[in-house]
């Protein structure tokens, strides 16, 4: 797994385990439940739809980069409170290395 999402990983579980709401947020988005944290991944989704839209048009993606990293925290904090985590992610995107999608989709749809 990247450094980064193994410290990231690591302060999130932490945070998640012992610390307190009014001086963590990550703590703070647990302690508020998982409706909260789904609200927060549905408003950065729609941040990251707009950044997109507003990179094609300018050619600038400094915005849609901050808008994503946004989305992938909020995302990571969604799969902590459910008890999964960023490494069973990146297994799953391992396990479709040599699958190419449309593969995938047949024998989706076979089955
Ligand atoms: N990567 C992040 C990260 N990315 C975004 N955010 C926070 O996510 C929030 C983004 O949401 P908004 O802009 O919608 O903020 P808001 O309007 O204040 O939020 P709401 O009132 O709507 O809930 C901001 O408060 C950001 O600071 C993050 N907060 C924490 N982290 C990481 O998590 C670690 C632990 O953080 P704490 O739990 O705060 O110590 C940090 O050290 C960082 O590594």
């Amino acid at each position: 797994m990247s450094d980064v999402l193994a410290q990231l990983q690591q302060v999130l579980e932490a945070r998640k385990a012992a610390a307190d709401p009014d001086s963590s947020y990550v703590a703070s988005l647990h302690a508020k439940g998982l409706n909260k944290i789904l609200e927060k991944v549905g408003e950065e989704s729609v941040e990251t739809l707009l950044a997109a839209k507003d990179a094609h048009t300018s050619g600038d993606n400094s915005d849609l980069v901050y808008e994503t990293a946004d989305l992938w925290f909020h995302t990571l904090v969604m799969l902590s409170h459910l008890g999964a985590t960023a490494e069973d992610v990146l297994a799953e995107l391992a396990r479709r290395f040599d699958l190419s999608g449309l593969q995938e989709k047949a024998q989706r749809e076979k089955n």
